[in-house]
């Protein structure tokens, strides 16, 4: 398989999934800039949104959007128990978050990562973020994982998340929960090695 990258980006997260269940893979750097592969060749032929992460099967086929590809992951290597079984209430409460994930919680973010955004879209996203960390914060006030009682892909889409507000600006100390939280899967083999892979430490 091949997944395609930026390093830091949401990308991050298929990947430390990958490297949980030991899949084979080769992760091959995007230039979101230009869209070019590191190889030179044009990412639009494979992601024509132009958008990481992709993932390329040893079919040839290609699976786009993290929800997806982080569950495809999880269920090619069901002994690494990233994700509950199919068809359980745990399973869809996974999907949910996955979802929300995906879509309320990444979306915040756009205007503080977009060149140009108006002073007043980075305020306004900067306000949409904090108000979602702050309920991130309280859902884990008792809770070890994401979603249901055990660890699973949900919570390494969210632990790559959690690493965007110190780079925007916006102080984690007001939210020790999920500080304590990151600092939980930040232990984990897997995301020490994709993050040295990445060259983020
Ligand atoms: N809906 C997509 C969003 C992916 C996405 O926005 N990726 C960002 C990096 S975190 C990206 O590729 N941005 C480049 C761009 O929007 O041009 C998913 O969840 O996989």
């Amino acid at each position: 398989m091949k997944l395609f990258i930026s390093p830091g980006a949401c990308s991050l997260a298929p990947h430390i999934a990958l490297r949980e269940t030991g899949a084979a893979f080769d992760a091959v750097k995007v230039d979101l800039a230009t869209r070019k592969v590191e190889t030179g060749d044009d990412f639009l032929t494979v992601n024509p949104s132009g958008k990481v992460p992709a993932l390329t099967l040893d079919s040839g086929e290609t699976l786009t959007e993290n929800p997806a590809i982080l569950l495809y992951i999880a269920d090619q290597k069901p002994d690494a128990a990233l994700a509950p079984r199919d068809g359980t209430l745990e399973r869809y409460r996974l999907i949910s978050r996955l979802s929300f994930l995906g879509s309320e919680f990444h979306k915040a973010f756009v205007p503080l990562f977009t060149p140009g955004s108006s002073d007043e879209a980075k305020l306004a996203a900067s306000t949409a973020v904090k108000n979602h960390l702050g309920a991130l914060d309280k859902e884990l006030l008792d809770k070890e994982h994401y979603a249901g009682s055990e660890f699973s892909v949900a919570d390494i889409y969210l632990f790559v998340m959690l690493g965007w507000p110190a780079h925007v600006g916006i102080d984690m100390s007001a939210y020790p929960n999920l500080g304590a939280y990151c600092g939980r899967i930040a232990q984990r083999p897997s995301v020490g090695a994709a993050l040295k892979a990445e060259g983020l430490v």
